[in-house]
């Protein structure tokens, strides 16, 4: 850290949102693969590609909120955190209506002609995916729990692209039935949810200058992780 950043002034908690906020220009809805996907100009094969190898990161999330847990001495945390681990793993069947993401995960890899059995053995994720998603659960695993929390506000900016799938794939891919698509509908609620709560956490948390800094780097870093998953997909089911 330089010493100019050391003795700066703190960002008001208004200035330190918006710069948090300000990194959607990062987001992987900018990766060249997610805007031919969302334009209608992906292959069954590389729309099948994706859907196998994002199964890992949905794969990886309940066991990153559970490593979140373990680390959080804050009851107060714990009690609002435990949900997300079940909105993925469920907590119920398909007749209960409370099966969870992965659950629908698995409908969206149906729909678009993957098995269960094929999606849950993993075998079509690449070396770039698992390290990239393998480094979002070993920094939570490692990470104080607020900065691990603070890790997960890309989501701050999830809602947009689900929100763009809904409104293209139904025309651009109509060979998908559109009940694969209900993830991308569920997410959009909890994601606000999430991140009101993570948003606060975080600028309760990251409260000088130098740790604002720290929050905007780790933002980054998980920025990186979903560009470079895009980019392995992207090499590896290539036009
Ligand atoms: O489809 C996407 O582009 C996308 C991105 C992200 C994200 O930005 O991290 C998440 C999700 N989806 C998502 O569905 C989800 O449940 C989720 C949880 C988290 C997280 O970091 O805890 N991110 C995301």
């Amino acid at each position: 850290m330089s010493g100019e950043q050391a003795t700066a002034t703190a960002w008001s908690r208004e200035e330190f949102e918006a710069r948090l906020r300000s990194k959607d220009r990062n987001y992987h809805i900018h990766h060249p693969f997610n805007l031919r996907m969302n334009s209608g100009h992906c292959s069954r094969q590389q729309i099948r590609g994706w859907v196998a190898n994002r199964f890992y990161y949905q794969w990886i999330i309940p066991q990153k909120d559970a490593a979140i847990m373990s680390n959080c001495d804050d009851r107060a945390t714990r009690r609002l955190w435990v949900t997300r681990i079940l909105d993925h793993d469920g907590h119920g069947d398909y007749q209960d209506g409370d099966a969870g993401g992965l659950e629908a995960w698995t409908q969206l890899g149906a729909a678009v002609g993957i098995p269960r059995d094929e999606l849950w053995s993993l075998q079509h994720v690449l070396p770039g995916v698992r390290f990239a998603c393998d480094a979002y659960l070993n920094f939570a695993r490692r990470a104080p729990w607020q900065e691990a929390v603070c890790s997960s506000l890309t989501e701050m900016f999830a809602p947009q692209i689900h929100k763009d799938r809904l409104a293209g794939w139904p025309a651009h891919y109509p060979w998908i039935d559109a009940s694969g698509l209900h993830y991308f509908r569920s997410r959009i609620p909890l994601a606000q949810r999430d991140v009101d709560h993570g948003l606060a956490v975080t600028l309760d948390y990251f409260t000088t200058r130098a740790q604002q800094e720290r929050a905007l780097a780790i933002l980054q870093f998980k920025l990186d992780i979903l560009w470079s998953m895009l980019d392995a997909i992207e090499k590896a089911y290539p036009e």
